[in-house]
């Protein structure tokens, strides 16, 4: 969770958003497959979107493809919980998660380890947690970063 605060420091702070830190770690073997943090890869992207388009792009594939390259035990850590409706409309980072299915049509991503809930501020409450769970993917909440997180997350908001 440490690296994943590394890389939220590194994302440029806007208002209408959070600066958000992410990485892909293979559970197995402990290696880092991916690392991001919001508005990384051009457009208005989020951290847990840019570790998979990064990784995609690495092996030439479309972002929608990555499972196929995803080790079957793969966890993202991501320093606020990812996301289930974004205010821009673009496809939320939940579903991006889910639909990381290998060739067995399991999700290649089994854990998401997360630093801090995502404040109420622009979508209320964030229902993400419940659909991950619901395809089989557990969310693990990591203490301790909390206060560090939010004060990243939340450095483009006006004070
Ligand atoms: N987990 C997560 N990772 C991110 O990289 C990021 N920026 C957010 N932020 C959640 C927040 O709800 C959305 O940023 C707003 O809803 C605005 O939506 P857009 O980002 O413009 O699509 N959440
Ligand atoms: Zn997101």
């Amino acid at each position: 969770m440490q690296e994943a605060l590394q890389e939220a420091r590194q994302s440029p702070p806007k208002p209408s958003n959070f600066c958000v830190g992410a990485l892909l770690v293979d559970m197995d073997t402990g290696e880092v497959l991916s690392r991001g943090y919001t508005l990384e890869v051009e457009g208005n992207t989020h951290a847990e979107q840019c570790c998979l388009i990064k990784l995609a792009q690495a092996y030439r594939l479309p972002e929608e493809r990555v499972g196929e390259v995803l080790p079957p035990s793969t966890a993202i850590y991501t320093t606020m919980e990812p996301c289930n409706m974004r205010l821009s409309g673009s496809l939320p980072c939940v579903d991006r998660i889910i639909r990381t299915k290998t060739t067995d049509g399991k999700t290649a991503i089994k854990k998401v380890y997360l630093g801090v809930k995502e404040p109420e501020k622009f979508v209320g409450e964030n229902q993400g947690r419940t659909k991950l769970e619901e395809h089989g993917i557990e969310c693990i909440h990591v203490p301790g970063l909390e206060e560090e997180i939010l004060k990243v997350a939340t450095a483009g908001h006006e004070k």
